[in-house]
């Protein structure tokens, strides 16, 4: 089982989506560190990106801060690579192809895999692209992990979860991050179509889930909830950096409340 899947067992896992260089390098890497410690099970971390699609205003605004004070991708994996001996939790990366294929996809696995990574979300690739980045991060094995919608066939379902690795990612609604209405109206029988398709990898709901009212409201199906863009608010409206880092912690402890009543 990949460090990754691991984090689901016998509890609902918490996964938190920051980005990286979000208002800099310095904060991204206190801020793993006080995610960590608040006992979030896995942490994404965006690649900063100019035309990120899938994203909505507070993440399309972060990833502008980033850029603005200097991040780049080999930036940021440099930092991950300086800090791995401190980090125990699962990282996860998540970006838009074009930044991988720039970097040039066998030198982004090797880099990534020296750096600790344990994953990567490139949401803009699809399964049957049979890229090579699929392949060198089998070899390195590393997990892809891949993303449905309330849309995707059941033939395709099959074929996304099989070829998903450490979890699967079920987005919650039509639409991009940060997207309030969400989750889906008929999320149970959505999530209940997976389950029964993609067998036993683990499912991870994300897209709109905003706080611990949702998560009580919708945790029955998945087996963890991805938050970004509501922990980012939190995190942007701390003045100083002291503040930054205690809202993200308050943020997480809340979630957690209501995560250690489900297994
Ligand atoms: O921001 P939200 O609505 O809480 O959704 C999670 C999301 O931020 C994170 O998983 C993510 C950020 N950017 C993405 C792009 C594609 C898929 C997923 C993501």
């Amino acid at each position: 089982m990949s460090k990754i899947a691991a984090q689901f067992k016998d509890k609902k896992a918490l996964i938190t989506y920051i980005s990286g260089g979000d208002p800099s390098l310095e904060m991204t890497e206190k801020l793993i560190y006080r995610l960590q410690e608040e006992g979030v099970d896995i942490i994404e971390i965006g690649i900063p990106f100019s035309d990120p699609l899938a994203d909505g205003p507070v993440i399309q605004e972060a990833s502008q801060r980033a850029l603005k004070n200097g991040c780049t991708l080999k930036k940021l994996i440099e930092m991950l690579t300086d800090i791995k001996d401190k980090v125990k939790v699962p990282i996860v990366l998540m970006g838009y192809y074009n930044s991988v294929l720039n970097y040039g996809e066998k030198e982004f696995v090797e880099a990534i895999k020296k750096a600790g990574v344990s994953g990567v979300i490139i949401p803009d690739l699809p399964v049957d692209e049979k890229a090579d980045l699929a392949y060198y991060l089998k070899e390195a094995a590393l997990d892809q992990i891949l993303l449905v919608t309330p849309n995707t066939s059941d033939e395709r379902l099959k074929e996304i979860s099989n070829s998903s690795s450490g979890f699967l990612y079920c987005v919650a609604l039509l639409g991009t991050t940060g997207d309030a209405r969400g989750p889906y109206p008929q999320l149970e029988s959505y999530l209940k179509r997976v389950r029964k398709t993609a067998g036993d990898i683990p499912l991870g709901l994300g897209f709109g889930i905003d706080g611990p009212e949702k998560v009580k409201k919708f945790i029955d199906y998945p087996d963890g909830v991805i938050i970004g863009s509501a922990l980012i608010k939190a995190i942007t409206a701390g003045e100083t950096e002291t503040e930054k880092l205690e809202n993200a912690g308050e943020f997480v402890r809340n979630i957690k409340k209501v995560l250690a009543n489900y297994k």
